[in-house]
């Protein structure tokens, strides 16, 4: 029997690397993008220059400005930042509807802090959803280097949907604990960009290896607070993507940070989740239980200098280390 068709919603570096992915282990994939200009490129030169320049298209992936077209397949990859989901799943909520809808996207939305499943739960009432999230950079998935992400639904079927999604160089941990693994992964993209900044500023390795300590400690906080499992933010999703995003500067959300770091202005064209994510989550929060994320919101909005955030990120008072 064949196999059902795969859509994937986001023709940036993560959804076209996961369509590349699904299409070389054999899967129908097609992948939408909204801009008709650019899918006329990708079918005439058979590879995504602009986001993944080099890297070809495999035959059964059909890029496509329509739509409806790819989200007639049963299984949607929602590959879009953050921010604009919301935007895509009320605008193709008819389109949406009946389908498995899997999130590819790290974040928190702002205005509502809700993760990425709880948008488009609220956006499509009675969707079923799951989120792909973890360590892996869209490059390393297109030139089929060994990637292990997580998959998290806290619907039924997941098993069945890990098998539809996994392929030879992407294997996939099931998880019913939705809610750990994407503020796992909306998180470490807000300490990636502490990282950064610790990095850039100079202050050494040392203390960046600190920072992601705390980093990491800040994360299981808030999210245990929210009733996470513990074992899904020590997993791919949370700790496995911490330490990926800490220490690559193929990390938009380090490099970002080592920018401001360095006291050079950040690329503003590139998706950098962490930044409204901070911003998102500093709304809600106090410095007191998420003191590495109000400070990169200060810092990203210009309510503290350098040094004031180098005190904040570093000097923090002697205590306890399980404090
Ligand atoms: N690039 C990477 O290595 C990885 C990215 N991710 C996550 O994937 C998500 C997307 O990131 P990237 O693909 O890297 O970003 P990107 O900046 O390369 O691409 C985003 C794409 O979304 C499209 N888009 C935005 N709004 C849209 C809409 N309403 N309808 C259709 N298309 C729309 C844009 O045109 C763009 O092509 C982010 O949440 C990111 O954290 C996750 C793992 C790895
Ligand atoms: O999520 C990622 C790695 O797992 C990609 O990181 P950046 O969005 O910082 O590039």
């Amino acid at each position: 029997m064949e196999r059902p068709e795969i859509g994937v919603l986001g023709a940036g570096a993560f959804g076209t690397a996961l369509a590349i992915t699904l299409a070389r282990a054999g899967r129908r994939v097609s992948l939408y993008a909204r801009d008709e200009a650019q899918v006329d490129r990708m079918r005439t030169t058979g590879e995504n220059a602009a986001r993944l320049p080099g890297v070809p298209l495999p035959p059964s992936l059909r890029p496509t400005a329509a739509v409806a077209e790819a989200a007639a397949a049963p299984i949607l990859l929602l590959a879009v930042p953050t921010q604009t989901l919301r935007r895509l799943a009320e605008t193709q909520a008819g389109a949406l509807a009946g389908r498995t809808l899997v999130a590819c996207c790290k974040g928190v939305e702002l205005g509502s802090g809700l993760l990425p499943t709880e948008v488009l739960e609220q956006a499509i009432p009675g969707a079923r959803t799951a989120v792909l999230t973890g360590p892996s950079f869209a490059v390393d998935i297109a030139l089929g280097k060994p990637t292990a992400l997580t998959l998290a639904t806290a619907h039924r079927g997941g098993e069945a949907l890990q098998a539809e999604l996994a392929t030879p160089d992407l294997r996939l941990y099931l998880t019913e604990d939705a809610l750990g693994a994407q503020l796992g992964g909306a998180l470490k993209n807000v300490i990636a960009i502490a990282a950064g900044v610790v990095l850039g500023a100079g202050f050494g390795e040392s203390a960046r290896a600190a920072l992601m300590t705390r980093g990491f400690a800040e994360i299981q906080r808030l999210a245990e607070s929210r009733g996470a499992l513990p074992e899904t933010l020590a997993g791919l999703s949370g700790f496995g993507d911490l330490v990926l995003t800490c220490t690559s500067e193929k990390s938009r959300n380090f490099r970002h940070g080592q920018a401001i770091g360095r006291g050079e202005l950040p690329d503003g064209a590139q998706t950098v989740e962490g930044v409204m994510t901070a911003h998102a989550l500093a709304a809600d929060g106090d410095s007191d239980t998420l003191p590495v994320t109000c400070m990169v919101s200060a810092l990203l909005k210009g309510q503290v200098s350098l040094d004031e955030a180098k005190d904040l990120l570093l000097s923090r008072p002697l205590r306890h280390e399980r404090g």
